[in-house]
């Protein structure tokens, strides 16, 4: 574990070394973190690259099923937990406000934004119920709801979206390769990797790639 870029298990005199820059380990750490750097970098893009050109058909099959389903009066529904919880809300938010167009606002909610609505589901029934009621309450046949989960198996994810699949809403799915929403959702995109900030960076790109696509077929 790093705090600060240094180690956790370093003494404070270690620290004190390590700030001036002038003990071995300090140059061991400094080298590190470059290639850190350098490693992360090329790993995401080589991630993103290949799940972005795999997924060209079914990007195109997700922004016109979005476009039809808001044009209709229909709306979306958004969820996962963590950073995926914020990538929930940052795609209603382009959806809601604007993403790079000046048009009317579209309908979007992420369920992930209010204390009460969650703390009680949370309390009186379980966590794993946080994504179910609120699909139950605010789901409407003709609706999509987009499920984010880097493992692909989250619990309050899964239930969600097999009552949503229920209640004949369509089910977009954003997950990695493991678990089992790819296996439920209409339209399931998988990141070729194992690691949960890779495959959230290429998630944020895919949500950003469907809100222009959705904002060009309907308002272009
Ligand atoms: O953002 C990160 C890691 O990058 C974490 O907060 C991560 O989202 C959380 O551990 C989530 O609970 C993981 O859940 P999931 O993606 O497997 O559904
Ligand atoms: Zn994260």
């Amino acid at each position: 574990m790093i705090i600060n870029n240094l180690p956790i298990h370093l003494t404070v005199a270690d620290i004190g070394a390590n700030q001036k820059n002038t003990s071995d380990s300090g140059q061991k750490q400094t080298m590190d973190s470059r290639k850190i750097i350098i490693d992360t970098l090329e790993e995401s893009l080589s991630v993103k690259e290949q799940f972005i050109r795999n997924s060209v058909e079914k990007i195109l099959e997700a922004s016109n099923l979005m476009a039809q389903c808001l044009k209709n009066g229909s709306k979306i529904l958004l969820m996962g937990n963590g950073g995926s919880a914020a990538d929930a809300q940052h795609i209603a938010a382009e959806f809601v406000n604007r993403f790079q167009m000046e048009r009317p606002p579209l309908a979007a909610i992420a369920l992930t934004t209010d204390t009460s609505i969650l703390t009680s589901i949370g309390n009186d029934y379980s966590f794993e119920d946080i994504f179910y009621k609120q699909t139950q309450a605010l789901g409407r046949e003709g609706d999509i709801a987009i499920c984010i989960t880097t493992s692909g198996n989250s619990a309050n994810i899964l239930k969600a979206a097999h009552e949503a699949i229920s209640m004949g809403i369509h089910v977009i799915g954003m997950s990695g390769n493991t678990g089992n929403l790819k296996k439920i959702a209409k339209i399931p995109f998988c990141v070729d990797s194992t690691v949960t900030a890779r495959i959230q960076e290429s998630h944020i790109t895919l949500a950003h790639i469907l809100c222009d696509l959705t904002e060009r077929i309907l308002f272009e």
